[in-house]
């Protein structure tokens, strides 16, 4: 039987040694060691757990890394003053501050007072505006990652339909400008679409992240679409993507697994573009 898995785990891996290879030259060429400073608020286990596939990752490729771990009553006065600590520190070339914050912390307010030069997550104004100009600095590591594996596979994006749902400022809306530079016709979707089928049913590529588990079926589908699922909801501890894996899987041309498909490639892109923050400096 045809192998139909976007096979996100095995390319990350790939990425990552070569990122590795990179880090060592580096050091040895220039005695620089990219820094990655993680910022984590609150004792969300799933958050935590991220955060540590994040630390190890870094620590494999040989990049110098920090994890700053703070209660969840912190203030927002005080998570400031460690990004601005963060920002003026030479050892750390990007910051990434794991979302989501508590609700006593503005969101934006953060991503707003991290360096544009070290927001390796491409979360600032600066960056997501400059994305969408497309004249991109950091594009935001799952969107630039599900764009990697969809290229290493070879599918052709120009003037396909691609409809993305989730409209979230970290996956959905970068995701959409991403694939409209690729020139492909996007649809960007959301939690208050009439008539949702209608939308997905067209899709050539069809890109997931609402966080609902197993939220698209079967019957909403395109016989031989490409299925991304960004999906990443811990059940009973365990990672769960937005589709239904095994109710699709006859109808799809190619889809990507959870776990083992956008995850890992988020994180090798997140080192990618640390590692691209180093070279920016
Ligand atoms: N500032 C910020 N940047 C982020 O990039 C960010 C964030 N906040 N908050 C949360 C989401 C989620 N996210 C994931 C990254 C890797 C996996 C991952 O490696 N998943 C593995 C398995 C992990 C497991 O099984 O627990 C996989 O899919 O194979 C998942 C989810 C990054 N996020
Ligand atoms: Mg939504």
């Amino acid at each position: 039987m045809k192998n139909k898995l976007l096979d996100g785990k095995t390319l990350a891996k790939q990425i990552r040694a070569e990122i590795s290879q990179k880090c060592k030259d580096l050091k040895r060429q220039a005695g620089i060691i990219p820094g990655l400073a993680v910022v984590i608020v609150g004792d969300d286990p799933a958050s935590h757990s991220y955060v540590r596939s994040k630390e190890k990752a870094c620590f494999e490729v040989g990049f110098y890394s920090e994890v700053h771990k703070l209660e969840k009553s912190i203030t927002q006065q005080e998570l400031l003053q460690l990004i601005k600590q963060l920002n003026s520190n030479p050892k750390i070339n990007g910051i990434l501050v794991q979302l989501p914050l508590p609700d006593h912390i503005d969101e934006n307010m953060i991503n707003e007072n991290i360096d544009p030069k070290k927001d390796i997550d491409g979360f600032h104004p600066i960056n997501l505006g400059n994305l969408f100009l497309n004249r991109p600095n950091f594009v935001p590591c799952t969107p630039k990652g599900i764009l990697r594996l969809l290229k290493h596979y070879e599918i052709s994006i120009e003037g396909k339909n691609v409809v993305v749902i989730g409209r979230s400022n970290i996956v959905g809306k970068p995701t959409a400008a991403l694939f409209l530079h690729e020139n492909a016709t996007v649809t960007l979707c959301h939690s208050k679409t009439e008539d949702l089928e209608m939308y997905t049913k067209q899709a050539d590529i069809l890109i997931v992240a609402v966080g609902r588990p197993n939220f698209i079926t079967k019957d909403m589908i395109k016989e031989g679409a490409i299925i991304i699922d960004a999906g990443t909801t811990k059940v009973n501890n365990k990672l769960t993507g937005d589709v239904d894996f095994d109710d699709v899987y006859d109808k799809v041309e190619k889809i990507t697994p959870v776990p083992g498909g956008v995850g890992p490639m988020t994180i090798a892109m997140l080192l990618e573009n640390t590692l691209e923050a180093v070279l920016k400096k």
